[in-house]
C-alpha cells in the first residue's frame, strides 16, 4: 500500500494548492486509514517536498491506526515515536480514542506524554500490552533492527518483548541490507560497575571482523547515563554484524552485560515513509527492500 505525495496535495481555504496544505492533509491521510479517501489532485500541481520530519509523522500517525480504545499501548522513544505518542493523545482528547493506557519506555517519553495528559500506568500494572509503537536507527529486510542510539534500548526492549504487535516506523533512510552496516553504532547497556571490563571482552567477542567498542559519553565528557543509571558501551563493526543471532547470544553472556540493541524477531508490523509514499508491512511479507 502506497500514498504517493502527489495525494498529500489539496486545495487550502483560499483555493490554493500549497505543499503546507498538502502535508496536513498527508498527515490526516496517513492517519485516517489505508482507505484514505483522498481527493484526486490536479495533474499540473508539482509533488510537495517532504521533510525527514514530515516522514516519521505520515508513518506515526498511520501507526496510530492500530491503536483501539480500550488498549494498552507500549509508547516507544525518540523523534519519530514522538509524534505517535502526540497522536494518540490528540485522538484521546478529541474523544477519538478511550481508555488507553500506555506504557512509557523512557523518561522522556513518560515526561511527553504526562504533558498531554496521555494515562500512563507500567508492566506491574499491565505485564501484556496491546500495540507497542517505535522508531529504530535501522531495520534489514527481515525487519531486525539496531536500536537504542538514544540510549532507550533497555526499556523499550522490556515493553515490546510483551506486545501483541510491535508497529515499527522509520523513514527510508532507515533501511539496511544488514544490521550495522557503514559502521554505525550497535549499542549495549552495560552496568557501571568494571565497565572497562566488560567493553575489552565485547571488543574481543568480535576481533575477527574488527569490531571496535567505545562508552559513550555526553558532550560534558562523562559516561553516558541511561535511564537504568547504567553506562552504553558502543559497538562499532566494520562491515556489519555477521551472524546476528550468534552475535546476541554472545553478547548476553558476557558479565556486565544488561541488554543489547539488536531487537531481532520482534517487528510484527514495520511502516517506512519515503518520498514516494507509505508503504506498510507485515512481518509475514517480508520483501520491502527492492534488493533484498
Ligand atoms: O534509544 C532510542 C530509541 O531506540 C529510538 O527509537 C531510536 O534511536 C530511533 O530514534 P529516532 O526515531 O529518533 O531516529
Amino acid at each position: 500500500m502506497a500514498i504517493r505525495c502527489s495525494q498529500f496535495i489539496f486545495k487550502d481555504k483560499a483555493g490554493l494548492y500549497s505543499e503546507k496544505a498538502g502535508m496536513e492533509n498527508a498527515v490526516l491521510a496517513a492517519a485516517a486509514s489505508s482507505s484514505s479517501a483522498a481527493v484526486a489532485p490536479p495533474v499540473s500541481v508539482p509533488r510537495p517536498v517532504l521533510t525527514q520530519e514530515d516522514l516519521k509523522r505520515i508513518a506515526a500517525y498511520k501507526a496510530v491506526d492500530f491503536v483501539e480504545s480500550g488498549m494498552v499501548v507500549g509508547l516507544g522513544t525518540g523523534s519519530t515515536a514522538c509524534h505517535a505518542v502526540a497522536r494518540i493523545a490528540e485522538l484521546l482528547r478529541l474523544g477519538k480514542l478511550k481508555n488507553v493506557v500506555g506504557i512509557p519506555t523512557s523518561k522522556k517519553t513518560e515526561e511527553q506524554a504526562l504533558a498531554l495528559g496521555l494515562p500512563l500506568s507500567d508492566l506491574v500494572a499491565y505485564p501484556s500490552v496491546d500495540v507497542a509503537i517505535d522508531g529504530a536507527d535501522e531495520v534489514d529486510p527481515w525487519f531486525n533492527l539496531i536500536k537504542g542510539r538514544g540510549g532507550s534500548l533497555y526499556r523499550e526492549k522490556m515493553v515490546e518483548s510483551r506486545c501483541g504487535r510491535f508497529v515499527v516506523i522509520v523513514d527510508e533512510s532507515k533501511l539496511v541490507k544488514k544490521l550495522g552496516e557503514g559502521g554505525h553504532a550497535m549499542p549495549v547497556e552495560v552496568v557501571p560497575f568494571g565497565w572497562n571490563v566488560t567493553l575489552e571482552k565485547l571488543q574481543s567477542l568480535f576481533k575477527s571482523s574488527g569490531c571496535v567498542a567505545q562508552l559513550r559519553t555526553g558532550s560534558d565528557g562523562k559516561p553516558f547515563l541511561t535511564d537504568n543509571l547504567n553506562y552504553i558501551v558502543n559497538l562499532f563493526f566494520k562491515n556489519g554484524i555477521e551472524d546476528i543471532h550468534s552475535a546476541s547470544d554472545a553478547i548476553k553472556r558476557v558479565v556486565g552485560v544488561v541488554e543489547h540493541g539488536m531487537f531481532i524477531d520482534m517487528t510484527t508490523t514495520l511502516i517506512v515513509a519515503g518520498t514516494d509514499g507509505v508503504t506498510l508491512k507485515n512481518k509475514s511479507d517480508l520483501c520491502l527492500h527492492k534488493d533484498a
